[in-house]
C-alpha cells in the first residue's frame, strides 16, 4: 500500500489551532523509534529536549548538556517523523552570551539535525537572541517560569509567577512574543497566571506544569509512560507503566535463560 501523504505540522498550524480552540499536544522524544510511534499517533510536536540529560544521558540536571551530545538525538528525532514538527532544545551555554552565539547554534540543529524550529529559555533576558534567530528565517519556541538551566539561579525546582510575581510574567511572556517566539512554553506556573498569559498573548502558550487553560500540553515522555525511575513532577500523568512492563519482561527473560526455556526450537536453526 502506498503511503499516504501527510501534511507537515507548520508553525502557522500552532496559530491556526489558537485561534480555533483546537489543543496542541506534544512529547519530548530522543530517537527514531519513539519518535515514529508518536508521529503516526498524531502528536503534533516532539521536543528532543535538553531533559534527555536527566532521562537519556544519566546526568542529575540539564547543565552539563552539550550541542555536540544533543545533534545526534535530534538528527534520529527529524528522520522518523512525517508529519510532527521537531523543536530541537538549545542547551545551557549555547546561546546566552548574545545573539550571535545563538543564531551560530540554531544553525547547527537546523542544519546538522534537520530540526523545524528551535527553543530557548528566558524571556526578557532572551528577547534578543529570539528576535536574531527568527530574522535568519528560523521559529522559535520560547520557553518562561520555571527555567530548568537556571535551577541554581532559581533556588530549585520552584513554582514561577505566584502573586506579584505574575507581572514579571507577563513581561517576559510580551518579551519573548514581540521578539517574534511562534509559541510559549509556560513551566510550572499557577494555573490563574497560565490563563492571564494565555489570553493576553496571541501566539499560543504551551503548558508542562501551567495547568489546563494555556493552548496546548507538553510532558517529557519518559515520565508521561511511566519509564522514569524515583520521583517524578506532580504535573505528570502517567498514560503507561513501562517501567514494570519492562522489568518484568527482564526478569522472565533471566528466568527462561536459567531454565533453559530460552531458546527452544523455534527460536534456533536446524542444521
Ligand atoms: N524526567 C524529566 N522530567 C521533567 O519534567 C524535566 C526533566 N526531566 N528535566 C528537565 C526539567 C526539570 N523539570 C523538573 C524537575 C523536577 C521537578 C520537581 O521535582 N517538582 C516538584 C516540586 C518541587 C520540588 O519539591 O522539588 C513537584 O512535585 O512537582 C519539576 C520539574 C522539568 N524537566
Ligand atoms: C520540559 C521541557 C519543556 C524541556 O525543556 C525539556 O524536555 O528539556
Ligand atoms: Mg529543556
Amino acid at each position: 500500500m502506498a503511503d499516504a501523504v501527510v501534511k507537515r505540522v507548520r508553525t502557522r498550524h500552532f496559530q491556526n489551532a489558537k485561534a480555533q480552540g483546537i489543543k496542541i499536544t506534544g512529547l519530548t522524544s530522543y530517537d527514531a523509534l519513539t519518535a515514529s510511534i508518536f508521529d503516526s499517533a498524531g502528536i503534533d510536536f516532539l521536543l528532543v529536549g535538553d531533559s534527555a540529560g536527566n532521562t537519556m544521558l544519566g546526568y542529575d540536571t540539564t547543565l552539563p548538556v552539550t550541542i555536540d551530545e544533543l545533534i545526534p538525538l535530534t538528527r534520529a528525532v527529524s528522520n522518523a517523523v512525517r508529519r510532527a514538527l521537531v523543536v530541537a532544545d538549545m542547551p545551557f551555554g549555547s546561546y546566552e552570551t548574545g545573539p550571535d552565539e545563538a543564531l551560530h547554534t540554531a544553525f547547527r540543529f537546523m542544519k546538522e539535525a534537520g530540526a523545524h524550529a528551535v527553543k530557548l529559555e528566558g524571556g526578557e533576558r532572551s528577547a534578543e537572541q529570539i528576535r536574531r534567530i527568527v530574522s535568519a528565517g528560523i521559529p522559535v519556541m520560547a520557553h518562561i517560569g520555571f527555567t530548568p538551566q537556571s535551577e541554581h539561579g532559581l533556588g530549585g525546582h520552584v513554582i514561577q509567577g505566584r502573586g506579584a510575581q505574575a507581572e514579571r510574567l507577563l513581561a517576559d511572556a510580551r518579551a519573548v512574543q514581540q521578539a517574534g517566539a511562534f509559541a510559549v512554553v509556560l513551566e510550572m506556573v499557577p494555573v490563574d497566571a497560565a490563563r492571564r498569559v494565555t489570553e493576553e498573548l496571541h501566539i499560543p502558550t504551551i503548558s508542562v506544569g501551567a495547568g489546563p487553560h494555556a493552548d496546548g500540553q507538553l510532558l517529557v515522555w519518559t515520565d508521561w509512560a511511566g519509564l522514569t525511575g524515583g520521583r517524578i513532577p506532580k504535573f505528570v500523568k502517567q498514560y503507561a507503566d513501562l517501567r514494570s512492563v519492562l522489568t518484568d519482561a527482564a526478569q522472565a527473560y533471566r528466568a527462561d535463560v536459567e531454565s533453559g526455556v530460552y531458546p527452544g526450537p523455534e527460536h534456533s536453526y536446524d542444521d
